[in-house]
């Protein structure tokens, strides 16, 4: 490609003639476009000028001088014409800006407008209210989301084309007489933008990205894609200066914070591809490390909202990641984007209801993502509840009527062949009052006849509470915890699980109390499991839950189920931040969405995959993963399990081939690592250089450790401007947080180390030196990375060389060892 740089900001001096921007406003509304053109866009600049010379000046960021009105226009020096150009593009951002707030204002009136329609009362007034309501409040979070960076994108294209530039930003936008001032980048008109290279211009002449904080204009990077149209254009007197060492670079040198951006100024052709790919099937996305795969997905997510807002919003966008500091790191990617409406959740968080952050042991967790657990919970769902009676005995009328321990497992048996447990609620009942019913042999009894006998033991105290101890509804987390007993584990792991690994279980699940809401006494290995359980219980009857009396039992069975719906589509789509977590439903039926987007997908175990597959029999989806960073010690059972619950779906693969992450210099190291221990690994090319290879500090005895790790952590502070993060073995976590919380010169850069020491409560998402294990790496980059006993991560469990490529592939600009 062919790029012009200048000797101060790249304006290539033989391109600095032209007279001015030659700006044209397209409308699409009405017969064909309407075009403002040269001379008229011109006017609309200076009078926006004009306006914006008279309002306050925006704070936060250096404003460029405005020099729209500057009749010697396209002459000077290399800065003056990138003043020129920062300044129209300055004054073009204004003027969308005034536009948004009145484009706020009118959703606002409307939203007024609907609430005073709802307070009238009658009900036809109310669904008016609820539907315009819930339109305006859209709008409006959608507008707020968008302030930041509005407008990122400018095309030039040649004139035959369209001579008038084309603007992209985050969302599109009319004015008030619905002329587009603003493209959305999802649409189809902005496709040009990503996808124009210079070996195939696509008519695009110059391609520029506005760099904003806020609503000030910083700057400008451009590129130049068609050399020969340029000078054409210039020679009929419309001026292309190229500004800038191009935006990708700027944007991949950036000091990083605890939060993942948006791209969408920069999506390169490969990964805009994989965004627009049609929303069928499955599209999966692989690609080594740093190569954009999870902010690709999250861009391919908003664009599949644009493209089919009501299948992907009535039906649900459904976001699984790793973690919860993983899911806090993405979280502002998509309300960036101006979409609100996904739900994000990590896989302790994948069941409503449940909510776990802590892993297990990898030899227990390598037990519990096993498929064999499947059977072992298909048959802990039908084990008889602990302590529920055996038998049950009344006399009624001359008779002994008896339900003994054969007649129970008979009826049992039965109850059980007839479909999901918590289902036969409605049957148990008839079917006990049957097997009593045949036994009643006195004229006295038989006289009164059947329908008598039932309503009168349907009303007797002793007969109601045998029936709902003997057959209760059962929840999930409830069954999970009979897991706990030793013997009852023995009978229904009999031939699936080894003596040793169902020790390794029972010590896994012998700490306390389990409350599955907030994760105490339960892993994140753990939720699948709960999860299969209740797919095989069935829902319990949400009137059960605080009363098992038979009568609440049939009162809300007979009529069918009838479960009040906890929370409305509007309640957990309008959540507020942070609080995306939607209260339980507890109804599988609720469990489906219309897209599944699973990230870091080469770790999901076989169980994950059971649970997640449930999330989507209908969805398209999108999987991203690179297999080399797998945790998952055995693959093809994990492959298996993925094509069981992709199972019937058309597959559509994208790879990604560039690490936009790590410098060469750092890649080359953890390529050169992965090499050295035989990982089969996708070795993407790293673009960016630094001139800082990592750092090797020669090995440590223990009792200097501290020191070594202290002095490396302080010198990477200071020469990055972003986050650094502190990799350490599982077993070191709490011991070396607490090292952190004790250095003083860190009390600025760390404050919650000292919270955060138990190794289950994440670290703080501001903090800008954390640390974490090999694991809580995962998705995530830090400017710094310090590793501490890289040897033992490796040796921590039987997929630690993977676990040590991904801290190794974490870092953006320096990378230390500390053995
Ligand atoms: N086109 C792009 N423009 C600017 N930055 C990009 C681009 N593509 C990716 N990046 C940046 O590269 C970094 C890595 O992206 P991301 O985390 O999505 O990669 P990944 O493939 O999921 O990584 P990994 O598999 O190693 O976790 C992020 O900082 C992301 O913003």
């Amino acid at each position: 490609m062919t790029r012009f740089t200048g000797p101060l900001c790249g304006v290539a001096p033989a391109r600095r003639r032209g007279t001015g921007c030659g700006v044209r406003r397209v409308s699409d509304r009405g017969r064909g476009i309407r075009f403002v053109t040269g001379r008229g866009y011109a006017s609309l600049l200076a009078r926006i000028a004009g306006q914006r010379s008279r309002r306050a000046p925006v704070t936060g960021g250096k404003r460029a001088r405005d020099v729209t009105q500057d009749p010697t226009q396209g002459q000077g020096t290399d800065e003056q014409v990138a003043e020129r150009e920062v300044a129209a593009e300055q004054a073009f951002v204004d003027h969308v800006q005034a536009e948004l707030v009145a484009s706020t204002e009118r959703a606002r009136r409307l939203a007024d407008e609907g609430h005073q329609r709802g307070s009238l009362g009658h009900e036809g007034g109310l669904v008016e209210r609820d539907a315009m309501v819930f339109q305006a409040a859209k709008r409006i979070a959608q507008l707020d989301a968008a302030h930041e960076g509005l407008v990122f994108g400018r095309l030039d294209l040649t004139s035959e084309r369209d001579p008038a530039p084309r603007y992209i930003g985050r969302i599109g936008l009319r004015d008030e007489n619905h002329d587009m001032l603003l493209i959305d980048w999802r649409a189809p008109a902005a496709a040009v933008f990503y996808q124009a290279t210079a070996a195939n211009p696509q008519g695009v002449v110059r391609r520029r990205v506005l760099r904003s904080v806020g609503t000030v204009v910083e700057g400008v990077e451009d590129e130049l894609l068609d050399a020969e149209a340029q000078e054409a254009e210039e020679a009929s007197g419309r001026a292309l200066p190229i500004i800038g060492e191009g935006a990708l670079m700027a944007q991949l040198s950036r000091a990083r914070d605890r939060s993942m951006h948006s791209i969408v100024a920069t999506i390169q052709a490969e990964q805009d591809e994989a965004i627009r790919a049609p929303s069928k099937g499955v599209v999966a996305i692989s690609g080594g490390p740093g190569t954009g795969k999870t902010v690709v997905a999250l861009h391919r997510a908003a664009f599949l909202l644009y493209n089919d807002r009501r299948r992907f919003e009535s039906g649900g966008v459904l976001v699984i990641g790793p973690s919860g500091v993983f899911m806090r790191y993405i979280e502002r990617v998509l309300p960036s984007l101006g979409e609100t409406a996904v739900a994000l959740r990590s896989l302790g968080e994948v069941v409503d209801g449940v909510r776990a952050s802590r892993h297990d042991e990898p030899r227990v967790a390598d037990i519990k993502g096993s498929e064999r657990m499947a059977e072992v919970v298909r048959r802990l769902a039908r084990q008889q509840a602990p302590d529920s009676p055996r038998e049950f005995s009344l006399f009624w009328r001359d008779n002994r009527l008896v339900l003994d321990g054969t007649t129970l497992g008979r009826i049992r048996r039965q109850l059980m062949g007839q479909g999901l447990r918590n289902r036969q609620l409605t049957r148990v009942p008839r079917a006990l009052l049957d097997a009593l019913w045949r036994q009643v042999r006195s004229e006295r009894g038989r006289d009164l006849g059947r329908e008598y006998f039932d309503e009168d033991l349907l009303s007797t105290r002793s007969f109601l509470d045998f029936a709902t101890a003997w057959w209760p509804p059962l929840a999930a987390v409830d069954v999970f915890t009979w897991l706990r007993d030793p013997d009852l584990l023995g009978r229904v792991a009999n031939g699936i699980l080894e003596p040793e690994e169902q020790r390794l279980l029972l010590k896994s699940w012998s700490e306390g109390p389990v409350d599955a809401r907030n994760g105490t006494g339960i892993t994140i290995e753990d939720v699948p499991l709960i999860d299969e359980l209740r797919y095989a219980l069935g829902d319990v009857p949400a009137a059960t839950e605080s009363d098992t009396q038979l009568d609440d039992v049939l009162g809300h069975l007979e009529g069918g189920v009838d479960i009040q719906e906890l929370t409305t589509a509007s309640e957990r789509e309008y959540a507020p931040r942070g609080r995306a977590w939607a209260p339980p439903t507890h109804r599988i039926e609720d469990d489906p969405y219309a897209h599944v987007l699973v990230d870091e997908a080469q770790d999901l175990t076989p169980m994950q995959w059971r649970m997640v597959g449930r999330r989507g029999r209908t969805a398209s989806w999108t999987i991203v993963g690179d297999p080399a960073q797998s945790s998952w010690p055995v693959p093809a059972e994990s492959d298996a399990a993925r094509a069981a619950a992709l199972e019937g779906k058309k597959q559509f693969r994208f790879h990604l081939s560039t690490n936009y992450r790590n410098s060469a210099e750092i890649y080359a190291y953890a390529a050169a690592y992965a090499e050295r221990v035989g990982l089969d690994a996708d070795l993407p090319d790293a673009v960016r250089r630094t001139g800082a290879a990592p750092v090797e500090v020669a090995p440590v005895a223990e009792a200097e450790l501290e020191e070594a790790v202290r002095a490396e952590v302080a010198r990477l502070a200071d020469a990055v401007a972003g986050t650094v993060g502190i990799v350490v073995p599982v077993a070191r976590r709490s011991e070396v947080n607490g090292w952190l919380a004790g250095w003083p010169e860190r009390a600025e850069d760390a404050p919650s180390a000292a919270r955060s020491v138990d190794s289950s409560v994440t670290p703080s998402g501001t903090d800008r030196v954390v640390v974490l294990t090999g694991l809580d790496t995962k998705g995530l980059e830090f400017d710094g990375i310090v590793v501490v006993r890289p040897q033992e991560i490796e040796d921590e469990s039987q997929t630690g060389r993977a676990t040590l490529y991904v801290v190794l592939t974490r870092a953006t600009q320096l990378l230390s060892t500390v053995g």
